[in-house]
């Protein structure tokens, strides 16, 4: 499954908006029910709304009425290893479980590996707003 998810990030790498940073990133996420879904970073020439290639995957799967993901591959061809940007790990905690998987890849195979838990130690979660 970790392989088809590589593949997925690289199909939304590929697909990448990125015109003003020329940073491509895709990422691709595992949900519940075993479907994989995929998103890219899309850029905008008013910078600051950038969406990174996280949070346009978890959307995706959001579209498609999934809400749970166990893991989320992060797919750049970068020599250091990309992680989530802290967006992205606010956004991932919100869908994904503390135990959950979030992987970074790059084109020469090497592979980080969090927990989400790690990305987010003691992060704000919807429990927060249970009265
Ligand atoms: O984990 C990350 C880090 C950065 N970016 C995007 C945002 C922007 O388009 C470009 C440079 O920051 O990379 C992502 O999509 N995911």
């Amino acid at each position: 499954m970790f392989e088809q998810l590589v593949i997925a990030a690289k199909e939304a790498y590929n697909k990448a908006y990125a015109p003003y940073s020329n940073f491509h990133v895709g990422a691709a996420a595992l949900t519940t029910e075993g479907q994989i879904v995929n998103g890219c970073n899309v850029e905008n020439a008013s910078y600051g709304l950038t969406v990174c290639a996280e949070r346009n995957c978890i959307a995706q799967g959001v579209i498609q009425g999934q809400r749970k993901f166990t893991e989320l591959v992060v797919y750049t061809e970068e020599d250091v290893l990309t992680p989530p940007c802290g967006a992205c790990r606010q956004v991932i905690v919100e869908f994904m479980a503390q135990n959950a998987k979030v992987y970074a890849v790059n084109h020469a195979g090497e592979v980080k590996l969090w927990s989400v838990a790690e990305l987010l130690p003691d992060a704000f979660t919807p429990e927060n707003l249970q009265k």
